[in-house]
């Protein structure tokens, strides 16, 4: 049975478009669901973690609202400093269903950094273990880990910290040389990527500013909605465990969308008339809505095809006139995941056949 899902895998870019097609995934999907491990034995410890890494276990707040975790790791990669940068020392731990971990995936293309910082990439169905390496679930696309052959991302976490209390999540940074993680929040990641491998690209990659100065208190007043209204705001709204919460949260992604829609109006860029990290940002949210976040984190007021047409527009001309953007999509790996990881939201796991196609052609 492994071998026929892997046999089956494609190239991942290419997106469901018939039940015929998502056949090897259900049949690969049903085979992982009656192996979920709760206790692992790791490199470094064999205490029980689920309680932070099944998100079943997750606590709402006491209103029924979704809090997200604040990262643990905050260090950053700089010239002269302790995580100085240099080529292949560093890898980069995504999943491509994960919108935190494609901003650092695309910032890493535009960047040209490919050669400087390899990528492993995990198997969509996160379980009760968390993500899983290729070696742990052979999901189609899915990698091993080369450094200490985790099985689970929550291995190398507790092989860096073995009495690490916070989440297992990805987009994460590690360092070869310490062996340790350097850090696991996107926002830093992608400002770390943007400038402090410039010495050694060559100087059109190290003339790309996705943060330049002038254009620096604009990017961060857009971020400071996007983040709460639209990034975060249909996470709230999809694990919200009451009416008043759901209902709080999808209101603040429609008025956050009418937002956006009114910005890019005309435009091809959110600030400055040129590619930023407040576009990157926010395309990885929209490139989810309609595919994921309509139906599974029940944001249904509109979808972007039918009600948002600067910001469809806009997302349409990242995804097909830029590879950084449609490289670091997968959309089969991005609807499996949610549709399949979140047990309390889908329950049957099924995951949507539509829509059809996932992004519009130009
Ligand atoms: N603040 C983090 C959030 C990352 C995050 O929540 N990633 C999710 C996947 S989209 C994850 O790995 N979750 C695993 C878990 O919570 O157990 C960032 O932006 O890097």
């Amino acid at each position: 049975m492994l071998s026929v899902s892997l046999r089956l895998a494609r190239p991942h870019s290419v997106s469901v478009h018939s039940l015929t097609q998502l056949r090897p995934l259900i049949m690969h999907v049903k085979l992982r669901s009656q192996n979920q491990p709760n206790l692992v034995r790791t490199m470094s410890t064999t205490r029980d973690t689920t309680h932070l890494s099944d998100i079943t276990k997750m606590k709402p707040s006491t209103d029924g609202s979704f809090n997200r975790q604040a990262s643990s790791f905050r260090n950053f990669i700089e010239p002269g400093g302790k995580f100085a940068p240099e080529k292949d020392r560093y890898r980069l731990y995504v999943s491509y269903a994960c919108p935190w971990a494609t901003r650092a995936l695309i910032v890493r293309k535009l960047k040209g950094l490919e050669d400087f910082i390899p990528v492993t990439v995990v198997s969509p169905l996160m379980g009760t273990s968390g993500w899983p390496f290729a070696s742990a679930d052979p999901y189609p696309g899915a990698e091993v880990d080369p450094i200490i052959n985790a099985q689970h991302v929550r291995d190398l976490y507790l092989h860096a910290s073995p009495n690490y209390e916070g989440r297992f999540t990805v987009p994460m940074v590690w360092d070869t040389a310490n062996n340790t993680i350097v850090n696991n929040e996107s926002s830093e990641i992608i400002r770390m990527f943007n400038t402090a491998f410039n010495d050694l690209l060559p100087a059109d990659k190290a003339a790309i500013d996705l943060y330049p100065e002038k254009d620096r208190a604009e990017i961060d007043s857009i971020n400071d909605w996007v983040y709460p209204e639209i990034n975060n705001g249909v996470y709230r709204s999809g694990f919200a465990t009451t009416q008043e919460a759901y209902e709080s949260a999808v209101k603040l992604v429609f008025s956050g969308l009418d937002k956006a829609e009114k910005i890019l109006k005309g435009k091809d860029y959110l600030v400055g008339g040129k590619l930023s990290e407040a576009d990157i940002r926010l395309w990885v949210t929209i490139i989810r809505f309609d595919p994921v976040y309509v139906g599974h984190f029940k944001c249904n007021l509109n979808t972007i095809r039918a009600g948002y047409p600067e910001i469809n527009r806009w997302m349409k001309q990242l995804y097909w006139k830029n590879s950084a953007f449609k490289d670091s999509t997968n959309f089969e790996h991005i609807k499996v995941h949610y549709y399949w990881s979140h047990p309390s939201v889908n329950p049957t796991r099924i995951v949507p056949v539509g829509p059809i196609p996932n992004i519009e052609p130009l």
